[in-house]
């Protein structure tokens, strides 16, 4: 599978080393505004090559997309610390504006992955612009959050994250909703096993986690300036979902109606194969998560109105 990166920074780059550590692409082109940092890029993510798999990995202009299957856009800038997601929003908006013009042209067929922050608007906004059938433009949305929720769930629980079933969902940022009520380890309801193994959610655990969850980004960016490492896997793990046509159920953002809300893009747990996102399947939420994600709907709607 040939997979296109827009934006060789820290995103585009641990996307593509993941995507060659998992042997998921044949070939990956990385475009970037600054070409020398492209180059250097690709050149050291192949120099990993020969411990993984046999992907073609090089630097390249938006002609060189032609038969990608998926383009991923991680172009434009990140939080700083303290910032929000949101607030990156007037910026990326502008880069999309002339990125997405330029790979239509080239990868028509493509899928267009987005992870570029506020990555729900961003999807969005992409989507319109791209003009292409729904489901072909999807953003990462909390694909790394649910990440982080099942990582925590697991440390706490004492089993592999793989064997935690849990999702967040809504806005990638702040107004996310983590879905307690209907998480399960292996096919145990989350507090019914917790209890078994001697590790209750407590009002202090669930505080704990979702604070690990919901502030993870805001400490990772305070230590070190930006986080690629886990969004990185998770664009890969997308990309494998296409690839494979795995029909895999993945939180991931595509514009839709949500609990009254109309054209909205956000994450819930949505089926991916090759075609992109086929379906959603509607989580049964308790009444805090459903005005939660309601509330997340209505900030996202009021946002992308105003692009
Ligand atoms: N969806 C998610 O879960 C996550 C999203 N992000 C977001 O991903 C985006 C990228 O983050 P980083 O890689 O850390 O930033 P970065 O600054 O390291 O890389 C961005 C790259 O985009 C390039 N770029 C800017 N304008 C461009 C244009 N018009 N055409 C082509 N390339 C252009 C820059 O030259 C730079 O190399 C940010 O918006 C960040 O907030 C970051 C982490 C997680
Ligand atoms: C930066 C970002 O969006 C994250 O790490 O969640």
């Amino acid at each position: 599978m040939k997979i296109g990166i827009v934006g060789a920074g820290m995103v585009g780059s641990a996307a593509g080393f993941a995507l060659v550590m998992q042997g998921i692409a044949s070939e990956i082109v990385l475009i970037d505004l600054d070409e020398k940092r492209a180059r250097a890029e690709a050149e050291d993510i192949a120099h990993a090559v020969p411990f993984a798999s046999s992907a073609v990995v090089r630097a390249g202009g938006y002609d060189d997309l032609h038969g990608a299957w998926v383009v991923i856009l991680a172009c434009g800038v990140g939080q700083k610390p303290g910032e929000t997601r949101l607030q990156l929003l007037g910026r990326n908006a502008e880069v999309f504006r002339s990125v997405v013009g330029q790979v239509l042209p080239a990868a028509p067929e493509a899928i267009l992955l987005v992870a570029s922050n506020p990555v729900d608007i961003m999807g969005q906004i992409t989507a319109r612009i791209a003009g292409l059938a729904p489901g072909r433009v999807i953003g990462s949305g909390t694909i790394l959050d649910t990440a982080r929720f099942r990582w925590l769930l697991s440390r706490h629980l004492g089993i592999a994250p793989g064997s935690v079933h849990g999702y967040v969902l809504g806005e990638h940022g702040d107004s996310e909703v983590l879905a307690w009520s209907n998480a399960r380890a292996g096919s145990v309801p989350l507090a019914s096993f917790a209890a078994q193994v001697g590790a209750p959610i407590t009002e202090d655990v669930r505080a704990r986690i979702d604070k690990g969850v919901r502030r993870a980004a805001y400490t990772i960016i305070e230590g070190k300036g930006a986080t690629w490492y886990g969004i990185g896997a998770g664009l890969a793990r997308i990309c494998r979902a296409i690839g494979g046509d795995e029909q895999a159920v993945l939180s991931v953002s595509v514009p839709g109606d949500v609990l009254g809300v109309q054209d909205v893009a956000l994450s819930l747990p949505r089926v991916v194969g090759a075609a992109g996102v086929t379906a959603t399947l509607w989580p049964e939420l308790d009444e805090a998560e459903t005005e939660g994600l309601r509330a997340s709907a209505e900030l996202l709607k009021g946002l992308v109105e105003a692009v």
